[in-house]
């Protein structure tokens, strides 16, 4: 409240203060009086602090503002680099538009130019100015141009008549080096698209060819201001292609041709030749290639070679060129984007002058000269012809020249001609020759011209081709192999399975033989022994007994025959007692009944159980041990031995038993027993059935949970009989057919 009332009154005084200024006295004394009143009731203290406040405030501020100042006075640096990079990035954008239109217009205009030019060969006029010599013979010229007609000129004739001639430029006398350039630069720049390019001055001597050629340090020719633009263009494409410049520089003297960078001053110079490379390019091996990087290093290059030109004095030219020189820019390009690689090459050829022989005055090596000149022009005029009449030989070796343009002549490439002319009425013959040898090119229609690929990656990619197709051929070659190999397989295999079937039916044929001569030999020796058994009492017997030995020993000698059965003690049964196991003859009828059956048993008895049989000299009978007759000869006896065909339905193998020797099947130690387990083994593995009856075999029956006997297994698993005979007979086929029962064999060898 006291502090409102303070604010009241000190407004009050400066009211009073300014609207009663006029005033001064009064109103110094109210201030005067008001100030005491108010100083007096008012706290110091407020006052001070309603002004303090707002300074602070007010500073604070300042400070504030002062700091950001200088802060985009600290970040003041980044203007002047955006502006720049602004600048930068408008000043690139107005070049590229403007490269853009200059590059569309003159695509337009050459789209325009082949258009219309129906071919690549192109022929340019241009005319000298009159000479001084000229003048001084008071030579006219005979040469006219129509500022209507750009591309024309009229030849008048020594009888006034007037020749019209058309050609694709005409340049003027007062026509400089660069307006002839301007007009060449559209195809010189051809080289740097892939083009083989060839552009050759042609014409009388001292018409001015070199002039526009090579020019001179003044007036540069075309030689230089083509490699000064092929470096220009190929800078501005530098973000799309790279391109290696290098040149060559050759002349072709009296049908020689000789490297004009080499220095042959001190040597005799190198002979070169025109060879047909790999990829039928036209190529002179041994020939200089310096590669060039500025314009600088190409007029170097450039002076060297002219110095070393033959040049002669004639009457018609004091610098007359006696050769034909040409230069031969090699361009290697390759486009970044796509990787594409391009070889071309720009031949800038400056003719010798066609020259009359006779008008020149020339002798001797000048002679020589001029006839090499005359007829290597000659050769070009007649490639040309031949180009013109499109006829499907063309003379390109008739000369050094023509042979080296071969590829860049015609065909798909890029042809330029100058054809040279004098305008004095003095030169009127040859310039009406030029004229019309220049009007024969201009005729010429050749094909589209066609980009040049690289013949290196060319050559490279037929390498990669071919050795495809020879990998393609050897992995057929490899993949018939592998069939023919399989059909072979599956032919032996069929053999094998032929083969295995023939042992079958021939083991088993053998089989039913050998039963049948054993019951013959057992039927004999049963009438033999019955017989003499009753023959014992008579007396002529014994007589003829005595001449004749009995065919097998008495009855009462031998042992009794065993039967023979098919059936196998079943596991568990007690086996049978010797008596048992040797039967009785009424046994034994069945017993050769049976055999007699089985042989004529059809295939599928073959396949059931059967046995074979072994021969060997058993004991003498106990009656013969016991009479001391123990020296009795016994007759060699028979095992027989049941075996196993693969007859899984079957559980006849169960039944098969074997009667076996006494001497065999105990346990006394004979050593036969082991010997014979194993004879009969096809493996040592396996054993008789004599060996497993006492051991294994017993303890696997057939579908049981035990261990199947090896000799089923192995017959199981092989359709072959195994029979002991077949290693009497040592057949080799069948052991080769068991390969695992080598060892087998080599057992039964040993045993034998
Ligand atoms: N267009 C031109 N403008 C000015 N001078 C020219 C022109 N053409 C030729 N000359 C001059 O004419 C002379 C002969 O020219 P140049 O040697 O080039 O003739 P050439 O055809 O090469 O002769 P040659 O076949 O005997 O070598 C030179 O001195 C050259 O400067």
């Amino acid at each position: 409240m006291e502090g409102t009332i303070l604010n009241f009154l000190i407004d009050l005084c400066f009211f009073r203060f300014v609207f009663l200024i006029r005033n001064e006295t009064i109103s110094l004394i109210i201030f005067g009086f008001l100030s005491v009143m108010v100083f007096r009731r008012v706290n110091r203290r407020n006052i001070l602090l309603k002004i303090t406040i707002p300074t602070l405030v007010l500073k604070d501020e300042h400070a504030l503002v002062s700091n950001q100042v200088k802060e985009i006075k600290n970040c003041s640096f980044v203007e002047p680099e955006m502006s720049n990079a602004l600048q930068l990035l408008t000043t690139e954008l107005g070049t590229l538009k403007r490269q853009y239109l200059e590059e569309s217009s003159e695509r337009k205009r050459l789209y325009n130019e082949n258009i219309e030019l129906k071919g690549n060969i192109r022929v340019f006029c241009r005319c000298r100015p009159l000479n001084q010599a000229d003048i001084a013979n008071g030579c006219a010229s005979v040469v006219e141009f129509e500022a209507s007609h750009e591309n024309e000129l009229q030849l008048i004739s020594t009888d006034s008549s007037k020749k019209h001639f058309k050609f694709d430029h005409v340049f003027k006398p007062e026509d400089g080096q660069d307006t002839v350039f301007a007009q060449t630069k559209p195809i010189v720049t051809s080289v740097l698209d892939g083009y083989n390019v060839c552009i050759f001055a042609y014409g009388q001597t001292g018409t001015g060819k070199t002039f526009t050629m090579e020019g001179t340090p003044e007036n540069r020719g075309v030689n230089y201001r083509t490699l000064e633009e092929l470096f220009r263009s190929s800078e501005s494409r530098s973000r799309l292609m790279k391109f290696e410049l290098s040149v060559s520089m050759l002349e072709v003297y009296n049908e020689k041709i000789r490297d004009l960078l080499v220095d042959n001053s001190s040597h005799p110079p190198k002979k070169l030749e025109v060879k047909q490379s790999a990829e039928g390019t036209q190529e002179v091996p041994g020939l200089v290639e310096a590669q060039v990087f500025n314009t600088d290093e190409v007029w170097d290059l450039l002076k060297r070679g002219y110095c070393v030109r033959s040049v002669g004095s004639t009457a018609a030219n004091e610098q007359s060129s006696r050769s034909h020189c040409l230069l031969r820019v090699t361009v290697k390009g390759e486009n970044l984007i796509n990787g594409q690689r391009t070889r071309s090459h720009l031949w800038l050829v400056d003719l010798a002058g066609s020259e009359r022989v006779g008008k020149v005055e020339v002798e001797g090596e000048r002679l020589k000269e001029s006839l090499f000149i005359n007829k290597s022009l000659s050769a070009l005029g007649d490639v040309i012809s031949a180009l013109a009449s499109k006829t499907s030989h063309i003379p390109y070796r008739n000369s050094k020249l023509t042979h080296m343009l071969q590829n860049s002549l015609g065909g798909d490439c890029k042809t330029l001609m100058f054809v040279q002319i004098s305008p004095s009425s003095d030169d009127q013959g040859e310039t009406l020759c030029s004229l019309n040898f220049a009007s024969r090119v201009r005729g010429i229609e050749s094909g589209p011209a066609r980009k040049q690929a690289d013949v290196s990656e060319l050559l490279k990619l037929k390498q990669m081709t071919e050795k495809l197709k020879q990998e393609e051929k050897e992995t057929k070659k490899l993949q018939d192999n592998v069939q023919s190999l399989q059909l072979r397989l599956t032919a032996r295999e069929h053999i094998c399975k032929g083969l295995q079937d023939k042992v079958v039916r021939d083991l088993e044929f053998q089989l039913a033989e050998e039963r049948k001569t054993r019951i013959k030999q057992e039927t004999r020796a049963l009438a033999t022994a019955s017989s003499s058994s009753s023959t014992t009492t008579s007396r002529q017997l014994p007589t003829i007994t005595e001449k004749k030995p009995p065919l097998a020993p008495p009855r009462s000698m031998r042992m009794p025959l065993r039967r023979i059965t098919n059936f196998m003690p079943q596991p568990g049964q007690p086996s049978q007692g010797h008596t048992k196991r040797f039967s009785d003859a009424t046994s034994k009828e069945n017993n050769n009944n049976s055999l007699r059956r089985s042989s004529s048993m059809d295939i599928n008895t073959l396949m059931k159980p059967r046995r074979s049989s072994i021969a060997f000299r058993p004991a003498p009978p106990p009656s013969a041990i016991a009479s001391g007759n123990n020296k009795t000869l016994q007759p060699r006896r028979r095992v027989s031995i049941a075996t196993l065909r693969p007859e899984p339905s079957s559980s006849s193998y169960m039944n098969m038993a074997t009667p076996s020797r006494p001497t065999f099947r105990g346990g006394g130690g004979d050593p036969r027993r082991g010997r014979y387990s194993k004879l009969f083994s096809p493996d040592h593995n396996l054993v008789t059935p004599n060996a497993m009856k006492g051991s294994r075999f017993k303890k696997s029956p057939l579908g049981g949970g035990g261990p199947r006997h090896p000799t089923v297994v192995a017959l199981q698993k092989k359709a072959v009989v195994w029979s002991p005979l077949k290693f009497k007979n040592r057949r080799p086929s069948f052991i080769a057919m068991r390969a695992s029962s080598s060892s087998a064999t080599d057992l039964v060898r040993r045993e034998q």
